[in-house]
C-alpha cells in the first residue's frame, strides 16, 4: 500500500467517502454501546476482575513516546511487510474474535469479507459462529489464518487442524490463555455465556468428530450438542510435551498465542513453533496479568529474531502501531475496534475502521521519519 494516508484523507476532506462510523476509538466504543443490548455489549468491552490490565492494556501505550525524525523523504513510501513467505499490505491482521453474531447477523462472513477486501489476514476463531469452511468461502484465496482452541478431546483438536488445512488456511494460531474463561465480572453478573444458547459453536457442529461423540444430531439434541461441547472446549492439563501433537498434525506455520513470559518465548521456540503472538487476550482472562506492550521488548530480546513475533492487546491508534513495531513485533493484531465497527455498519463498518487504522499508521509513520516498516526501530522510541 502506497502513501494510503494521503488516499485516505484526500478522498474523506473532498467527501468522496463518506464516514458511516465515528472515527475515534472511544465514540466508536460509546456508539456501540449505545446501539447493543447490555449483554453482548459487555462481553465484547468487558474483561476480567477489576479491569486493571484491559485498561492498563491502553496506558501502557502512552509510557512509550515517539521521538519524530525530520528531513528524511518519506514522499514515497510502503507499508508492506512479508510474513511466512507471504506479502501483506500492511502488517496487521485481525485478531480471532468468537462468536461475532452477537452483535452482527453476519458475525465472521461479514468481517472476513471486509478483511480480504483491504488485504488484511483474517484469523478466524475456533469459537466463530459460522464455521471456518464457511468462512474461507466467503474469502476465496485472501490470506487467513485459522486459531484452535485446543480441545480435551486431541481427536477433536487434529481434526479442526485438518479441516483449516483443506480449506485453505495458511496459518494455526493455538491460543494458550484460555483453557477456561477468566473471571468476568460483567457476564457473570448477566449470567450471560452466548455458547450455553448455541452461538459460537459452529466449528463444532459441523465437526465429523465432534458428532460422531454425540448419541444423536446436533439437528437432532442440540442441547447434549451444547452440553458435550461445554465438557471437551478447553484443556487445562496441557503441557510444552503436547505441542509435539499438533506439529505433527500440519504442515502450517504454528504460532502461539497468549505469550507474556520471556521463558515461555524461550521454551516455545525451543519447541519449534514458527511465531508468537504476545498478548494477554484484552484483559480478559488474568486481571493483574503484564500489559502486551511491555511484555513485548523482552521477549523480542529472548527470540532473537529465530521467529516472528507479533501482539495484540490495545491496539487502537496508528501510534500504537508504530510503537509495537519498533518495540521489534512483525505485526499487531486488531481486536475490539473492528467488533464495534460491525456491531454498527457489518462489513462496511469493519472496512472503514481498518481503513481508518491503516491510514493513521502511514501517516504516523511517515511523519516520524520512516518509508518503511523495516526502518521502524528502537531508536525511534523513548520511555517516559
Ligand atoms: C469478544 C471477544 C472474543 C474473543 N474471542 C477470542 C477467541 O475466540 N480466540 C482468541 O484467541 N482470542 C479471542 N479474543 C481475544 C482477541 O484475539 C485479542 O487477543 C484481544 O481482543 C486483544 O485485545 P483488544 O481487543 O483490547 O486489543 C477475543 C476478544 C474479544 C473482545
Ligand atoms: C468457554 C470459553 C470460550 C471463550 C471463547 C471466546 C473468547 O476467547 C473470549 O475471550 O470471549
Amino acid at each position: 500500500m502506497k502513501n494510503f494516508g494521503n488516499q485516505v484523507q484526500f478522498s474523506v476532506y473532498q467527501q468522496l467517502e463518506e464516514n458511516i462510523i465515528p472515527v475515534s476509538y472511544e465514540a466508536l466504543e460509546a456508539r456501540a454501546k449505545e446501539e447493543l443490548e447490555a449483554k453482548p455489549f459487555d462481553y465484547v468491552a468487558a474483561s476480567a476482575g477489576v479491569e486493571d490490565t484491559a485498561k492498563e492494556n491502553n496506558l501502557a501505550f502512552r509510557k512509550w513516546r515517539i521521538v519524530p525524525r525530520m528531513l528524511r523523504d518519506t514522499a514515497d513510501r510502503d507499508i508492506g511487510i512479508e510474513l511466512f513467505g507471504r506479502k501483506l499490505n500492511v502488517p496487521l491482521l485481525l485478531a480471532p474474535i468468537g462468536v461475532q453474531s452477537i452483535v452482527h447477523p453476519e458475525g465472521e462472513l461479514a468481517s472476513a469479507r471486509a478483511a480480504a477486501s483491504m488485504g488484511v489476514p483474517f484469523i478466524a476463531s475456533t469459537a466463530s459462529t459460522f464455521s471456518l469452511e464457511n468462512i474461507a468461502a466467503e474469502t476465496e484465496e485472501a490470506e487467513k489464518w485459522f486459531q484452535l482452541y485446543w480441545s480435551n478431546d486431541h481427536e477433536l483438536a487434529a481434526s479442526m487442524v485438518k479441516r483449516a488445512e483443506s480449506a485453505g488456511y495458511g496459518a494455526i494460531v493455538i491460543t494458550l490463555d484460555t483453557p477456561m474463561m477468566g473471571w468476568r465480572e460483567k457476564d457473570i453478573h448477566h449470567a450471560y455465556l452466548p455458547f450455553l444458547e448455541g452461538k459460537g459453536i459452529g466449528n463444532y457442529l459441523e465437526d465429523p468428530m465432534f458428532c460422531s461423540r454425540l448419541e444423536r444430531s446436533p439437528q437432532e439434541d442440540i442441547r447434549s450438542a451444547i452440553l458435550h461441547w461445554a465438557q471437551v472446549f478447553g484443556n487445562p492439563s496441557l503441557t510444552w510435551r503436547d505441542l509435539e501433537f499438533i506439529r505433527s498434525q500440519t504442515k502450517l506455520p504454528v504460532l502461539l498465542k497468549g505469550i507474556l513470559h520471556p521463558d515461555d518465548a524461550r521454551l516455545a521456540v525451543d519447541s519449534d513453533v514458527d511465531g508468537l503472538i504476545v498478548s494477554n487476550h484484552g484483559g480478559r482472562q488474568v486481571d493483574g496479568a503484564i500489559t502486551a506492550i511491555d511484555a513485548l521488548p523482552d521477549i523480542v530480546d529472548t527470540v532473537q529474531g529465530e521467529v516472528p513475533v507479533l501482539m495484540d492487546s490495545g491496539i487502537r491508534r496508528g501510534a500504537d502501531m508504530v510503537k509495537a513495531l519498533s518495540l521489534g513485533a512483525s505485526a499487531v493484531l486488531l481486536g475490539r475496534p473492528y467488533m464495534y465497527g460491525l456491531a454498527l455498519a457489518g462489513e462496511a463498518g469493519v472496512r472503514q475502521v481498518l481503513r481508518n487504522l491503516i491510514a493513521d499508521f502511514d501517516l504516523t509513520m511517515a511523519l516520524s521519519g520512516s518509508r518503511s516498516v523495516g526502518e521502524l526501530g528502537r531508536d525511534l522510541l523513548k520511555r517516559i
